[in-house]
């Protein structure tokens, strides 16, 4: 099960917080080198298979691998931001330290930050365009500056793969836009994204989508999972003004497709 152009298979992956089944059963692979986006309802269980995938939640039952490997077994090398919210506020770390944490997967002996540890850092921070902020309190940034942090803080991880739940929700147009072009970039350093959305546009930009309703409804590339039908099924008849590919043979009108 070694195959480098399938980024993820699960096969009769079913995943519980506690009692409650988040997903039942599905079977679905994701390609390699490329952007998947993972779209749904609230409560689809987006987020929930993307800590899956992340390694950070066990199967309930089936499996779920990632490059070959089970999932939990190649976390330290999967980059997984979570959603801002689920951060505790009010700590008193700076946006450094912060962004340094991401390397901490990677520290030697007695956890000392070399000199490749600091520049990975400080790559990161430029590249979100954090390096301003770097002395200040996570506390004291606004939402979308705290978000472009948390997205350093994976980037400053080695990984091979940069899983990201909700990055550019509620975020304005510049950190919406330093975000998704990093997505965008990534596969072209080596590195499989996968995010969740809850925006069709986005979703539809992907190479891959995988759509969710309490399952993996659909899973292939945006033409075929966006279709009226399909979004019918998940968000109900009549909930979306539009499909962004009206029929599977017929997918003029949706957004270019990068
Ligand atoms: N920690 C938890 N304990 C119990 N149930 C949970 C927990 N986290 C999520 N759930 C439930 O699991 C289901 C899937 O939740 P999940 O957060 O994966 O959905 P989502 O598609 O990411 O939603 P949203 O779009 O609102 O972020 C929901 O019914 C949710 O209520």
């Amino acid at each position: 099960m070694n195959d480098p152009r399938i980024l993820a298979e699960a096969a009769g992956l079913e995943l519980r917080h506690g009692e409650h089944q988040a997903v039942e059963a599905s079977s679905f692979t994701v390609p390699a080198g490329c952007v998947v986006a993972v779209i749904g309802p609230n409560g689809s269980g987006k987020s929930t298979l993307l800590a899956a995938l992340a390694g950070v939640l066990e199967p309930a039952a089936g499996t779920v691998h990632v490059l070959g490997e089970p999932a939990a077994e190649r976390a330290r090398r999967t980059a997984f931001v979570m959603q801002s919210l689920q951060f505790p506020q009010g700590v008193p770390l700076t946006v450094r330290d912060v962004v340094t944490m991401g390397r901490y997967p990677s520290l030697g002996w007695f956890g000392r930050l070399r000199a490749a540890d600091r520049a990975a850092v400080d790559a990161a921070m430029e590249r979100m365009r954090v390096t301003d902020l770097a002395a200040r309190h996570l506390d004291q940034l606004s939402g979308g500056q705290r978000q472009r942090v948390y997205v350093a803080q994976g980037l400053a991880q080695e990984h091979d793969v940069l899983m990201l739940d909700e990055p550019v929700t509620g975020l304005d147009l510049v950190s919406a836009r330093t975000i998704d072009d990093l997505i965008h970039e990534q596969p072209h350093e080596g590195v499989s994204v996968v995010f969740t959305t809850h925006d069709l546009d986005e979703a539809a930009a992907a190479d891959h989508v995988v759509l969710m309703g309490g399952r993996v409804v659909a899973s292939g590339v945006p033409a075929h999972v966006l279709t009226e039908e399909n979004l019918e099924r998940v968000y109900g008849r009549g909930a979306l003004h539009r499909p962004v590919f009206g029929h599977l043979d017929d997918p003029a009108g949706g957004p270019e497709h990068r």
